[in-house]
């Protein structure tokens, strides 16, 4: 039987503790759209419970990288993605891959809300329901109900769960598209501009939204807001034309980035 030391046993946890843990690692990822490149071999891991905003100019590819990791590329005619990428260890491009199973694992919130032509309760049953997340009708009820505490909308929408989604003003339309995310109990939560088409007041909640989300999902977000970034993020990532400039600490990249290109976009200089 093997006895590690006292000193070994700590220097193994100190350097679990130390460890970073990569929920998805991206290889060399290019991404095409027939003849145009959009993106050039980009290589970027996303930690763990942990917010990693994407940065960078109008057309840099922050959406594009962002689509690779659920593959909703599949759905754009005429994009092909080479490179590799894994969620957990599984190449998520592999030809065995269920693709509606990895969008359950890697869910998506888009830019403007989208909730369904429904009820509120029925948006987020939805995705539990095709799943086959509940067994009853109390337990699709208890993740309509934690799914929207998790959102924080459930104060606003629990006496009203029977009227339409599309009811709701746009912030909580939004928090509900959220809430519909988390139902499938997803790994991994991608969001692309969440908050553009909202007010300060309903970006607040949604930003105080994302930093609770933190503690049970991985969080990728693009945004075009620095603030935004600086507030919600501990990792960024900064594209531009295609390439992956820098990825950093949010608080070193804000403070004192690397490269060049990372000060001139965050010194507003272009973009
Ligand atoms: N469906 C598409 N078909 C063809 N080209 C596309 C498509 N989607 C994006 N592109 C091109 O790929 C490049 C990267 O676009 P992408 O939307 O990923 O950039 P972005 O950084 O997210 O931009 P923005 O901040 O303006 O949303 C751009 O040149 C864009 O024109």
């Amino acid at each position: 039987m093997n006895v590690l030391t006292d000193a070994a046993v700590e220097k193994a946890l100190e350097q679990k503790m130390t460890e970073v843990d990569h929920k998805m690692i991206g290889q060399d990822v290019s991404v095409y759209y027939g003849e145009k490149r959009a993106l050039f071999d980009v290589n970027l891991n996303v930690r763990k419970n942990t917010v990693t905003a994407l940065i960078g100019p109008s057309g840099c590819g922050k959406s594009t990288f962002l689509r690779c990791l659920n593959r909703m590329n599949d759905t754009i005619d005429g994009c092909r993605v080479t490179g590799k990428i894994t969620l957990d260890g599984l190449d998520i491009y592999d030809p065995s891959i269920d693709v509606v199973e990895l969008r359950a694992r890697v869910g998506m919130v888009f830019q403007k809300p989208n909730p369904f032509p429904k009820s509120i309760y029925e948006n987020i049953a939805y995705g539990p329901r095709i799943h086959g997340l509940a067994r009853s009708k109390a337990d699709l009820d208890q993740i309509v109900e934690s799914s929207l505490q998790k959102a924080g909308l459930w104060n606003e929408a629990k006496d009203r769960l029977q009227e339409s989604g599309t009811g709701l003003s746009g912030g909580q339309q939004q928090r509900l598209c959220i809430a519909r995310a988390i139902a499938v109990s997803p790994e991994v939560i991608l969001m692309d501009e969440p908050c553009s088409a909202l007010d300060p007041i309903a970006t607040a909640k949604v930003e105080e939204l994302i930093h609770e989300l933190r503690t049970n999902f991985t969080i990728v977000i693009v945004t075009h807001s620095m603030q935004q970034a600086a507030r919600v993020s501990q990792r960024t990532a900064m594209f531009h034309l295609g390439l992956l400039v820098e990825e950093n600490d949010t608080d070193k990249m804000f403070t004192n980035p690397d490269d060049q290109r990372t000060q001139d976009y965050i010194m507003g200089r272009f973009g």
